[in-house]
């Protein structure tokens, strides 16, 4: 990525945005969200966070002539042999809505102790310099952690009240924002990503 480069979020989701914001923000580089540009969500019918996360960005840059960094994330959890995986922002069904996916969580998790109930976010980042790049950046990260029994904190997005973050001895949205960038599946992801960019324009 270039020096000072504006790129398109092919994202909807204003959790993403505010945290690449600050990623990208102080490295000078502009993050516009996809509605600025009236890019309309795309179906997710990949199996894979990588093939979502290719569809995302390729309509996001088509749209609006930018490069694009799309962000296809979400939970496995051990428990539940995975799930609920790709699946994870409609976990609880259409609409997506991060109350109703933590509660269906809880009860999937019912009766499993402590110490069973490990789990870790993944986040694929996907940047094309164009929409038909026929040569993607791709990075894939996971961030390991545990599923709390109750929420606890109000910050972050998603399911981070029930993500126990045991190198802090905190859920996710008690971590202040800086530290989950840091730690986080996206954070290390987007770090790994400019390492691979630099060097490329
Ligand atoms: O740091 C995180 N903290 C808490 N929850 C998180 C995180 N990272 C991903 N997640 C959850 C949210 C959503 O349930 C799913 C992502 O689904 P995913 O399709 O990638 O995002 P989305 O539909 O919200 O927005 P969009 O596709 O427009 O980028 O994983
Ligand atoms: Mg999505």
């Amino acid at each position: 990525m270039a020096d000072r480069t504006t790129l398109v979020l092919a994202s909807g989701n204003a959790g993403k945005l505010r945290e690449f914001q600050h990623l990208l923000g102080p490295l000078g580089h502009e993050v516009r969200p996809q509605q600025d540009f009236a890019v309309t969500e795309v179906e997710e019918t990949g199996l894979t966070f990588v093939e979502n996360a290719l569809l995302k960005a390729r309509e996001a840059s088509r749209v609006s002539g930018f490069p694009a960094l799309a962000d296809d994330s979400g939970l496995d959890v051990d428990a539940l042999q995975g799930a609920p995986g790709i699946y994870s922002a409609r976990f609880a069904g259409e609409p997506k809505d991060d109350a109703a996916n933590n509660r269906k969580l809880l009860e999937a998790l019912e009766g499993v102790p402590e110490g069973q109930r490990t789990a870790r976010f993944w986040c694929v980042l996907v940047y094309l310099r164009h929409a038909e790049d026929p040569v993607p950046h791709i990075v894939q990260c996971a961030w390991e952690g545990e599923i709390l029994a109750h929420p606890r904190g109000e910050d972050g997005f998603g399911y981070d009240p029930l993500f126990w973050v045991p190198e802090r001895g905190m859920s996710a949205a008690e971590l202040p924002a800086e530290d989950k960038n840091r730690l986080s599946h996206r954070g290390r992801a987007m770090t790994a990503l400019l390492a691979q960019l630099s060097g490329d324009s």
